[in-house]
């Protein structure tokens, strides 16, 4: 028999992308909901936190369906961080963001903007096994106390294609505990977090005795395990891009089908706005609205305010990316760049960073210097030194 050894179900959860935004790990709450001063990556921003925790609640419960969020805030408050916070709360496999002009006479835009739903939108191709063997291998407590712990968990599983025998991470045992696995049960396990679902009973263990009120299924059909590969996560952005291939076969196509109508129906994503304007003119409109949203639209969305940052929290926010980036800096310059902060905008402090490191290297050292940042600060502009500059010498400038 062929049999194939795991040692360890190992996370493939995908690698955050979002480079500025790393040390955001979730919206750090505690239970009851209240925000922590610094937890997860998050520092201050309290209110902010704990409405997002609630949304987070009504997307668990179903509750938010037909209603959108949107964060209303002035530029580098954290919306975007927020946005990503709730997403890693849900376990969201698929965050995107992107720049929305609500209102847009071409086509080509709404194109965009269905294709980034169809990007946020995960399905989790599951496939199930019938279990064959259960059993648990056990090792001296490690905590030194009496009894033993449960090193692995063997796990034989079957399909109609045949039969493999799986040595999984114990952390899987309570999952399996709880499902209440015992040989004979159809079940998949999610690869990503080792979440086990007990289908029901295979048919092949129906015996004419049975009084359960158990529901029979057939004999799961497919490989028993593709290396690390028991889930497959696609988008619909995916599945559209395969289809759109030549090879694409007609089974892939019905799928596709299937699931445009799905999409109209439960399958929509969260979307959440984000807009740092107040009053201003909706784009290719002459209506001039609160965020630049138009007000119907604005009235269906749930609205969450980001506050502006005093000096300590940007000095905590930069200190935190200073960790994340490997960066050794002093109080002192870390307080210089809380004031660039604050005279500019915490984004631009946050990317005099890694100049200031290269600075700090060409100077001969590992660690920043306030120096380093003040010859890095003459040699860039923020946003607003930049358009008063402009203002100032207007003339020179092509219009
Ligand atoms: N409360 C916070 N705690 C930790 N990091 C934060 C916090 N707020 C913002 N940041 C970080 O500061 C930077 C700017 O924040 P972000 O991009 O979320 O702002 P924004 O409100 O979306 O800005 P904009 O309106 O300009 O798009 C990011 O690197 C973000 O991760």
């Amino acid at each position: 028999m062929d049999k194939v050894r795991i040692e360890e179900v190992q996370s493939t959860t995908k690698k955050q992308r979002i480079a500025t935004h790393t040390h955001i790990k979730g919206l750090g709450l505690e239970a009851s909901g209240r925000a922590l001063p610094l937890a997860a990556g998050f520092v201050g921003q309290a209110e902010a936190r704990e409405a997002s925790g609630l949304v987070v609640d009504m997307i668990r419960q179903k509750k938010m369906a037909g209603r959108e969020l949107l964060m209303a805030g002035p530029p580098g408050t954290g919306k975007t961080a927020l946005a990503l916070g709730i997403a890693q709360e849900l376990g969201s496999k698929a965050l995107l963001t992107f720049y929305l002009e609500v209102y847009s006479s071409e086509v080509k835009k709404t194109e965009v903007l269905m294709e980034n739903f169809r990007q946020a939108i995960g399905l989790c191709i599951k496939e199930n096994k019938e279990v064959t063997e259960l059993s648990l291998e056990e090792a001296e407590s490690v905590t030194g106390g009496y009894g033993k712990s449960i090193s692995h968990v063997i796990i034989g599983l079957k399909t109609v294609k045949g039969t493999k025998q799986l040595k999984l991470d114990p952390t899987i045992y309570d999952a399996l505990f709880k499902e209440k696995v015992a040989v004979g049960d159809v079940i998949y396990i999610e690869a990503n977090s080792g979440a086990v679902k007990r289908v029901g009973r295979s048919g092949a263990f129906a015996t004419e005795f049975d009084l359960e009120a158990e529901e029979y299924v057939p004999l799961p059909k497919g490989e028993v395990h593709k290396k690390k590969e028991i889930v497959q996560d696609v988008t619909l952005h995916d599945l559209d891009a395969a289809n759109a291939r030549p090879q694409g076969t007609y089974a892939g196509y019905g799928m596709l089908l299937y699931l445009n109508c799905a999409l109209d129906s439960s399958l929509s994503p969260i979307v959440i706005f984000a807009t740092n304007r107040g009053f201003s003119n909706v784009r290719g409109t002459d209506m001039n609205c609160p965020h630049g949203i138009p007000v119907d639209l604005l009235d269906r969305l749930v609205i969450i305010r980001t506050q502006t940052y005093d000096v300590a929290d940007m000095i905590k926010i930069l200190a935190l990316h200073a960790n994340v980036e490997d960066l050794v800096i002093d109080d002192e310059s870390l307080a210089y760049l809380g004031d660039i902060g604050l005279q500019a905008s915490l984004r631009h402090a946050v990317q005099l960073l890694s100049p200031s490191s290269i600075m700090a290297k060409m100077n001969g050292r590992d660690n920043i210097c306030k120096a380093d940042i003040e010859e890095v600060k003459a040699l860039y502009m923020d946003a607003k030194s930049s358009a008063r500059l402009l203002q100032a010498q207007q003339e020179k400038y092509i219009s």
